[in-house]
């Protein structure tokens, strides 16, 4: 984990990826482990709407989706000892990856295509974006989003580990790098 800054331990976390690699699933996993508050954007934006994401983006549509879920991750990112999880979209916004790389340790939980198929129909129902996609169409925009994830501190490959496994790698190398950094 290459990082280099003062304060290291009380920076907030953001976990990114596309979406489904299980940065909900597994930041709430992280967030126990570490006694941090567990930020998830999409339910901030959930709650602020009272609508879940599917229904915001029909009825309200995704450009104001994309504009929420900006104000929304520049206001967390700037507070520390949180681990907020994003949607994978996120970082399509050039002001959020700056934002949380400048302020966060940005952790990227990578997934295999070949595996990433293999959980598409746990997540199809709740993700507008894969919705009248077809399996060509979705390949590819996982491809597409490749590039804005390379934009991290930290990444995990996630292949045929379980998300607490996954939240177990991330909280040690977490530990190491805190202690390696600024030892107690
Ligand atoms: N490491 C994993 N192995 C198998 N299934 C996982 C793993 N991580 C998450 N999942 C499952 O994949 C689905 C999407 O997880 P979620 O945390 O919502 O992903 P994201 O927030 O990245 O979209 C959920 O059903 C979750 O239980
Ligand atoms: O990739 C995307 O564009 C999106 C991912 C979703 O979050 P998850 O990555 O948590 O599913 C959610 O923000 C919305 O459906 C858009
Ligand atoms: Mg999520």
């Amino acid at each position: 984990m290459n990082l280099n800054n003062s304060r290291l331990r009380e920076k907030s976390i953001v976990l990114i990826g596309f979406m489904g690699v299980g940065k909900t699933t597994i930041g709430e996993m992280v967030a126990k482990k570490l006694y941090r508050d567990f930020i998830d954007i999409d339910q901030e934006i959930e709650k602020e709407y009272n609508m879940a994401t599917s229904e915001i983006f029909q009825n309200i549509g995704e450009k104001a989706f994309r504009e929420k879920e900006k104000n929304v991750i520049s206001a967390f990112s700037k507070q520390s000892l949180k681990i907020i999880s994003v949607g994978g979209g996120a970082f399509l916004q050039e002001e959020i990856r700056k934002v949380c790389l400048e302020h966060c340790i940005v952790i990227y939980l990578d997934l295999s295509w070949e595996s990433w198929k293999e959980r598409i129909s746990l997540i199809i129902d709740s993700r507008p974006v894969l919705q009248g996609r077809s399996i060509e169409e979705i390949e590819e925009l996982f491809y597409s989003r490749k590039p804005i994830y390379s934009l991290h501190n930290s990444k995990v490959e996630t292949d045929n580990l379980e998300a607490c496994e996954v939240a177990d790698y991330i909280v040690d190398s977490l530990k190491l790098a805190w202690d390696l950094h600024e030892p107690q």
